[in-house]
This record gives C-alpha cells, structure tokens and sequence, in this order.
C-alpha cells in the first residue's frame, strides 16, 4: 500500500474525526500551553508500512483551523506537501503504531498525571487496582490489578521511543511519561478516548485516595476512626 493509494475520502473522514476528538479535549482543557497531540491511522495496518495523520506542532491545540494536522510515514517522515511539521513526539506515536497496530494514539498533559507519573516515577509504573473504571481496559477480572508504565521524560525523543517496546504490556493501553503526560491508545478514536478518560479518572481517583488516607484515619467497623 502507498499513501497515495489510500482513498482521499478515507484520509478525509480520518481528519473530520480527530477534529471533533481536539475538540471534545479542548473543552476538558486538556491542552495547556500548546502540550498534546493527536493521531489516527489510514489504510491497512503493515508493521514495516503504514500511515497516520497527527497534529502539526506547536499549536495551540485548544483552537481549530484548516492547518492542525498532517499524514506522516511510519518512520514520522512527511508525505504530503505541506509548510507543517509533525509533533516533536511523533516518534513515539509510530512505536506505538508499530508495536500494537492500533487505530489511534492520544496524547495529553493533564495535572494528575504529570502528578501521579512524578510521584511513582522511581518505580517505573503506577498501580491501580479496585477501581471500576479499570473495565474500560476490557479486563474484568473482580478485584484486578493494574499497573501503568512510566517511562523517564528525556528531551531526546527517540530515547523515549526505544523504550516503548520493553514497558508494553497489551492489556494497558498507555504508558505515562514522567511529569510530561501520557500516551493512550485503541483500534479506533472511540476505544483510545475511552482509554485515556479511564486513565485520567484512575489518575485523579489515586490522587485523592492517598491524600485521604493520609489525612483522615480510617472508620473502624463501629463507626469511630481509630
Ligand atoms: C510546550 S509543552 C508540550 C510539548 O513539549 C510536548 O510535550 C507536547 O505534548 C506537544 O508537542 P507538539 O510538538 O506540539 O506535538
Ligand atoms: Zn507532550
């Protein structure tokens, strides 16, 4: 498959719908001081040959103009004419592309998990488990334990791409970068949204269990906190 094979009606349809994905976003705020980017695969998925539109760089995401995305090669190349460039970080969305054939990659700063990826940062990944929402990662197992990779946050992409394949675990659909964000991803824009608004409550839910439990003690089962 060449890009040019690839249906200008699909390509089209690709981009109408990461809009309304940056938009629902940008309306959680989830796009502070230009961070975030967005893709989302064309044509047939081959390892060694496959496509993706994502968001040009540098833009304030929060916004929506004719010029937010551009069609990149597996290897994050260009392949189309055009004054963009791709995310910084479009490495990491070919690894991911490359690694797990999914259907869209999404990626946000959000505070809780720049917070909760700073605070389990030393030990490689968050762990979550008792939560309700760790079903949106189709695992549903009673009681199921999770944990979400957290990779360091080197200025030099391609060392954090290299990383990828090691910390990939394919029940978990994300990986975290320390204090930057997270990665979340699907085989289609439906699935990687759901991921990436369970990875955030999961975020926030952990935040606020451990301020909790360490300001309030616990009820005992008469009722009085010990
Ligand atoms: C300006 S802070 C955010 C960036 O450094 C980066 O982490 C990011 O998420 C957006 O980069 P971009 O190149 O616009 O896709
Ligand atoms: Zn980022």
């Amino acid at each position: 498959m060449t890009f040019a094979s690839i249906s200008l009606e699909h390509k089209q349809q690709v981009l109408d719908e990461l809009r309304v994905i940056k938009q629902q976003f940008a309306a959680k705020n989830w796009f502070p001081g230009t961070s975030g980017n967005l893709s989302m695969r064309v044509g047939d998925f081959d390892p060694e040959k496959f496509y993706f539109a994502i968001t040009a760089s540098g833009k304030d995401k929060s916004l929506s103009t004719p010029e937010d995305f551009l069609f990149v090669d597996r290897s994050g190349l260009v392949v189309e004419t055009t004054s963009l460039k791709p995310s910084a970080e479009t490495l990491i969305h070919c690894e991911i592309y490359r690694m797990t054939g999914c259907g869209a990659v999404f990626h946000v700063h959000t505070v809780f998990n720049n917070v909760i990826s700073e605070w389990f940062g030393d030990q490689g990944a968050v762990p979550a488990q008792g939560i309700e929402l760790i079903k949106a990662f189709n695992i549903w197992e009673e009681n199921a334990p999770v944990s979400i990779p957290v990779l360091p946050n080197f200025a030099h992409i391609p060392s954090i791409a290299e990383l990828v394949p090691d910390v990939l675990d394919e029940r978990i659909p994300g990986i975290l970068l320390r204090g930057h964000g997270i990665y979340a991803w699907g085989k289609n824009a439906f699935e990687a949204k759901k991921h990436l608004e369970a990875f955030e409550f999961i975020f926030e839910y952990l935040y606020h269990s451990m301020l909790l439990k360490n300001s309030v003690p616990p009820v005992n089962a008469d009722g009085r906190r010990s």
